[in-house]
Formats: structure tokens, sequence, C-alpha cells
């Protein structure tokens, strides 16, 4: 099986609906989007938001109640072996490794794809140290941690790529040195102009890699845009302030909007109103009214909260 790598085109979803036989509401709502060559786009939104169940129309295992998804000019929906060959899927769910090394589960699949014996696993080798698992690379599958299992299946979705490829969650359970090396990889992967499409719930990750954010709520598109646009709304800071028990706050806040929780003050900050927090922050501590505090860039989740409680 060495036919020539499919070419790289745009992925259209028009109307694009789907609604479970025995599930009652739509999992996806008319989604109408476009996904160019090159793009990294990172899928967000709540648990149930409808998001494994896009990636799963465009890979032709689930197929959609209406609406259609092109590649270039082809129809997967009318063709789902087309869109078997122009693109792979990173499953939610770990790959199933019983008795299979990393490197020999990495091998087999870019064998699948075509590769010869000798590329295959100089691409399964290329993978494991781009993903900085050497260590593990020979031993049984069954023995390895969450995370290990998590990056066997991304290198394995991956490993041999074809034009379009679908990664869900690539990230959950793998350690913060790690999960750099993922991004970095997406990257590349998209600069080499295959069409990326990643489902996170880390919004800082999307802000730092991603080029375009989708965030789905309710199974329809509720906002297409770039991370910069994030960026913008998260500006803000957070400062929480350990409040004595039954002290007296002697000066009022330089921000209206605080909560107090289990003897916790927190006030969310525009950048002009920083100084003056920190002034009053400093005088509550020499008081003895606050035991400590700290300041940190406001939460990305309290940002996805905002973005999808206020419509
Ligand atoms: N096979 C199925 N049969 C019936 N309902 C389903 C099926 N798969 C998903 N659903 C429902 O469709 C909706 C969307 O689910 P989906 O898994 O696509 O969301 P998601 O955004 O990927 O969620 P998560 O972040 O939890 O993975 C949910 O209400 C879910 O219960």
């Amino acid at each position: 099986m060495t036919s020539a790598p499919p070419r790289a085109e745009a992925l259209s979803l028009d109307q694009v609906t789907k609604t479970y036989e025995r599930g009652g509401a739509a999992a996806n709502r008319a989604i109408s989007l476009t996904f160019q060559p090159g793009e990294l786009i990172a899928l967000i939104g709540h648990n149930g938001a409808g998001k494994t169940t896009l990636l799963s129309q465009i890979i032709g295992t689930v197929k959609p109640t209406s609406g259609d998804i092109r590649y270039g000019p082809s129809s997967l929906v009318a063709a789902p072996d087309l869109a078997r060959r122009i693109a792979s899927m990173m499953p939610q769910m770990y790959a199933p490794l019983t008795g299979v090394t990393p490197r020999q589960a990495i091998t087999s699949i870019a064998r699948l794809r075509g590769l010869s014996v000798a590329d295959a696993k100089r691409a399964a080798l290329d993978l494991i140290d781009a993903l900085d698992i050497g260590e593990w690379k020979d031993t049984g599958g069954e023995k390895l941690s969450g995370g290990l299992r998590r990056l066997t299946s991304y290198a394995m979705a991956v490993v041999a790529p074809p034009p379009v490829l679908l990664v869900d969650e690539p990230t959950n359970d793998v350690d913060p040195v790690r999960r750099p090396l993922i991004w970095r990889h997406l990257r590349r992967l998209a600069d080499d102009g295959h069409t990326v499409v990643v489902v996170t719930h880390n919004l800082l990750e999307v802000q730092r890699a991603a080029d375009r954010y989708v965030l789905l709520q309710n199974g329809a598109v509720l906002v297409d845009n770039t991370p910069r646009q994030l960026a913008q709304q998260v500006r803000t800071a957070a400062l929480t302030v350990s409040v004595r028990p039954g002290a007296e706050i002697p000066l009022t806040p330089p921000a209206a909007a605080h909560a107090v929780e289990d003897g916790q003050l927190t006030l969310d900050l525009e950048p002009a109103q920083i100084p003056a927090a920190i002034e009053w922050v400093l005088h509550l501590v020499d008081t003895g009214a606050a035991d400590s505090y700290s300041l940190a860039p406001a939460s990305l989740e309290t940002l996805y909260e905002g973005i999808t409680n206020g419509r």
C-alpha cells in the first residue's frame, strides 16, 4: 500500500447536524466551518458540548443526521473510505496497548499508513524522541501509566500523518514537561501544511499554541475567533487575600467586584487598578487584617465561564 499521499484541501462543514437515535437533543446543530491546510484549530467547550461528535463525523465513524462534510470537492459523508485516507483521529479513550510496546504500536500504524519497514521504524523513533518517551519505548503497554498511554496514542495518531489530524484531548494525564512537547509537535504538523483540530479544555494552551479556536455550546458554534481575542479578555488579574477571622477591613478595596469564601477575599482587577490594590493589600498585612495574598492573571476557567454563561 504505497499510493501517493492525498493532497491538502480545505475541510468544510456545511450545516452539520447530529441527533443520536436515543440521545434526544441534537449533539451538533447546523455547524458550518471551514478548516484550511496549515491551521491549528482548538475545539473547546464544556463536557457534552459536542466536540467528539464533530470529530467522529469528520472521520466517518458517526454519520451526520443532516448536512455535509467536504474535503475539497469531495463529500466525506458520501465516501467514508476517503475520510479514513485523508484523516486520522486520536480518540479520547486510550488505544488498546495490551501485549505491545509503544515502539511496536507506533511502527505498526506507520506501516499501515504505507511506510516501508525502515521508514516506519525511523518515524516511530523520531516521535518517541519528540515526545521524550524513549525510556518506555520497549515497555509492555499494560505496564504504562495513563500519561504514557496517552502519549503513545498521540504518536499512533500522528505518525506518517495524513492531511487532516483530529486529536481529542491529547494532553490529558500528561505531565507538565511533556504537554508543551505535544503542542510543539502539533504546531510543526500545522506548519508542514496539515489541518490540525485539537479538542482541549486548557485555554492557556489554546492561547499559546493555536491559530484559531472554536467554542461549542450545546452542539452549536458559539465563538470562532483567534486566541488573541481570548488574550484581550484575560488581561485582568485576580488578587486573593487571606483575611484573619473576624478582622476589620480598614480601607475600601480598590475594585468593586469581590467575594469572600472561607476567609478568602478575591478582587478581579483591571490592569490600572493593580498598583492601588497592592498598596491596599500591603496595608491589610501591616495592620494584621490579612495573613497573606497572591496576585495572579485571572483564571482562564473564569473567562471560560464568562464566555459561556453570558449567552
Ligand atoms: N453514542 C451516543 N449515543 C447517544 N448520545 C450520545 C452519544 N455520544 C454522545 N452523545 C451525547 O451527545 C452530546 C455530545 O457529546 P460529545 O461526546 O460529542 O461531547 P463532548 O463535547 O466531546 O464532551 P466531553 O468534553 O465530555 O468529551 C452529549 O449530550 C452526549 O451525551
